[in-house]
């Protein structure tokens, strides 16, 4: 659809003879904060994963920034298209040899051809939008969950990519830290404006920051709502009793 940033339609996926995704349609326009959330197992982590071809997709098309991507798609397209749409995930997935300020610079410089100098330019404005330019030359061992966290966020943001894929990134982290990181996450999205999917327990960050909020059960979409609308006006009774239950 034009305009969208990721579009899906149709989307199936199976593992084995269980289907985990049963049609999934839906688009996120530039500057959508989509939380996506609904009850354990009903494919929030696998549709995340399809968005950016971790895992493939049976049936349907998958179009990121208006290219189509498939398990047909040629590796070096696949991988371009990849570096648009960054991911954060609930482990963090830091490198643990390397400082955090290399964290940051080795994909920029490695992928986009930046400088080191450039690199480090960059990864400093990053460090400190999320709070943590104390902590450059630290190795991610040294560092709490929410700050590995918040260097995930910075790496994915330093590739400058059109949409960030956020898979549960505050499940692993205990309420506190939890809190720092939401608060990265909302300064992103309200005053840089970047486009997000969130798959998210957190119902206060969706109810917050969400300009969406979409609910899966089952592998299907039971609902794609203006936040506001999803929250004030919900009428569904399992929606409405799994948000009595969060
Ligand atoms: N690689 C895999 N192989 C086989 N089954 C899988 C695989 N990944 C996920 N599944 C199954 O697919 C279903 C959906 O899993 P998924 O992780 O997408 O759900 P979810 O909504 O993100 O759940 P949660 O909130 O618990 O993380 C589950 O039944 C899960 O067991």
């Amino acid at each position: 659809m034009t305009g969208s940033l990721i579009h899906l339609h149709n989307v199936q996926k199976k593992f084995g003879h269980t289907t985990v995704l049963d049609g999934i349609s839906l688009d996120v326009r530039a500057g959508d904060v989509m939380a996506v959330i609904g009850p354990s197992g009903s494919g929030k982590s696998t549709l995340l994963r399809i968005v950016n071809q971790l895992e493939q997709h049976d049936a349907g098309l998958v179009a990121i920034n208006g290219e189509k991507i498939d398990a047909a798609t040629p590796r070096r397209q696949l991988a371009r298209i990849r570096t648009q749409v960054g991911m954060v995930f609930q482990g963090f997935h830091l490198w643990p040899n390397m400082s955090v300020l290399d964290n940051i610079t080795l994909a920029p410089r490695t992928i986009r051809g930046l400088s080191r100098e450039q690199a480090d330019a960059q990864a400093e404005q990053l460090l400190a939008r999320v709070g943590l330019s104390a902590q450059r030359d630290r190795r991610p061992e040294n560092l709490s969950g929410g700050q590995k966290q918040r260097v995930a966020i910075a790496r994915a943001l330093a590739m400058e990519p059109l949409a960030i894929l956020f898979d549960e990134p505050t499940s692993a982290l205990d309420p506190h830290l939890s809190n720092e990181v939401l608060e990265v996450m909302a300064d992103l999205a309200t005053t840089a404006g970047v486009t997000m999917m969130v798959v998210t327990h957190e119902i206060g960050f969706a109810r917050r920051i969400a300009n969406r909020t979409v609910y899966m059960q089952g592998g299907r979409i039971v609902q794609d709502a203006p936040t506001d609308t999803f929250f004030e006006h919900q009428q569904d009774p399992d929606i409405l009793k799994f948000l009595s239950h969060t």
